[in-house]
């Protein structure tokens, strides 16, 4: 089952969206129908409303006047933290009762507007946010009735745009017409959302991008880094010893494979096998080794690690799960701080990759590139930059 959340400010047009998903396949949960839901007459919420805000927060038929409460709580942040502690608890609890009813193939899309502010978005395989202007979104809900200073009070209790950029895999722009957005929700579904839910239906991980080529270093790699190691604790907890951003896209500068490769330190490969099913809910799959040769080290033998991919075809990773502390290990902790220290290192590096690509994309040509890696003994000169900023290489 795909799980998908949709956040965005007020206004920004998550509900239009969300419709919109809705029209496409995907079942719809929406956050603010199910906080009505549970403050619904004759409802234990609605009692712990009232315990807490007194009667006069009730229109005279004993429903919640939501406008007398707004007006309390949209100036208060205690009071307003008070009520989401009686209401956010109740509607992740009836969100996870309709998830849990609906069939395993179906892609599930909640609607949060509070997503970034409830820390929920590691608990989803892709998480959107709808993005509008400030004035936009002010003009859209005049036009929905909601006067401006009730907005702008609204608007200024929420997390900011960068905020929920920070948490999101994709921001939808909704600053069009609504032709405009559709075309975009269209194209979202078809290119990333149906493809991931096909992935995980079937247990598969995208290995790696078509065409094996380097692209300029990009600061979004280091949120796909973020975004999957905040899956990856929710699943492990302390099992995954520490998580790292190796590889060339965790050196900024560097041009890369448009592969976000992450290294899982834990404290016997056993720990991995034993989280494979809770890795596979996650959207995290182990993926057959490279068939490729380990042309960094020609003269030293495989070392053991488990590799895993990620389902979502947006956003390919490579994980690399390896025991503490050995070689393998603390090797692509050392390649990547040389790389990330050493100008020159990096000079190399880039140089090489851009013969590569000029030259050809098959994994094999790698090995000739990374000549510059080795010195007269075969060594990786890493290991000469490590001794000397007393780095302990594994390799010496
Ligand atoms: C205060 C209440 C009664 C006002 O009801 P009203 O019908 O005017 O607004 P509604 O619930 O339809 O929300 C409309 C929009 O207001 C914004 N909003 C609602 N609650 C909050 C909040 N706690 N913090 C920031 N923005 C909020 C969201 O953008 C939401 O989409 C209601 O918003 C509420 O119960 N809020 C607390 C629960 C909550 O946090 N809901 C958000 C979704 S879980
Ligand atoms: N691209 C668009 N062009 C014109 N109107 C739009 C567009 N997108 C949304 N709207 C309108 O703007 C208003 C707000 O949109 P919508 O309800 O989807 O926002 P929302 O993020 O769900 O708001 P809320 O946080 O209040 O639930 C709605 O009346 C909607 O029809």
């Amino acid at each position: 089952m795909l799980k998908v959340a949709l956040t965005g400010g007020i206004g920004a047009g998550k509900s239009t969206v969300a419709k919109q998903l809705s029209e496409l396949g995907a079942r719809v949960i929406d956050a603010d129908a199910l906080s009505r839901e549970v403050v619904a007459p004759d409802t234990e919420g609605l009692a712990a409303v009232v315990s807490r805000f007194g009667p006069e927060v009730l229109t005279p038929e004993g429903a919640l006047d939501r406008a007398k409460l707004a007006s309390i709580v949209f100036n208060s942040p205690p009071a307003r933290a008070e009520l989401e502690a009686i209401v956010h608890p109740r509607v992740r609890a009836r969100a996870r009762e309709i998830t849990d009813s609906l069939p395993e193939d179906a892609i599930v899309v909640q609607d949060i507007p509070l997503l970034a502010e409830t820390g929920q978005a590691p608990g989803f395989h892709l998480n959107i946010d709808v993005e509008a202007p400030r004035e936009l979104r002010l003009e859209r809900l005049a036009a929905r009735g909601l006067d401006r200073a009730d907005a702008l009070r609204r608007i200024d209790a929420q997390a900011s745009d960068a905020d929920r950029r920070e948490v999101c895999d994709v921001v939808l722009y909704n600053d069009h017409d609504v032709h405009e957005l559709e075309r975009r929700v269209a194209l979202l579904w078809d290119e990333r959302i149906k493809p991931f839910a096909e992935n995980l239906r079937h247990g598969h991980a995208e290995r790696r991008p078509e065409k094996l080529q380097f692209v300029e270093s990009d600061p979004a790699w280091f949120r796909r880094f973020e975004h999957l190691a905040a899956r990856l604790r929710r699943v492990m907890g302390p099992s995954a010893v520490r998580i790292d951003h190796v590889g060339s896209t965790a050196v900024a500068g560097l041009p890369a494979k448009d592969v976000v490769d992450i290294q899982v330190t834990v404290v016997s490969l056993h720990v991995v096998d034993a989280f494979e099913e809770a890795l596979g809910d996650a959207g995290f799959y182990g993926t057959v080794t490279f068939d490729s040769p380990k042309p960094e080290f020609p003269d030293i033998a495989q070392w053991e690690k488990r590799l895993y991919g990620y389902a979502d075809p947006g956003n390919i990773a490579h994980l690399h799960f390896r025991s503490i502390d050995t070689p393998g290990q603390r090797f692509a902790l050392l390649f990547r701080d040389w790389l990330r220290a050493d100008p020159q290192a990096r000079a190399d590096y880039a140089q090489a990759k851009g013969v590569l690509a000029a030259r050809s994309d098959s994994v094999t040509d790698y090995a000739e590139a990374k000549e510059p890696w080795f010195d007269s003994e075969g060594w990786p000169r890493a290991n000469a930059w490590a001794a000397e900023h007393g780095w302990h290489a594994p390799l010496c």
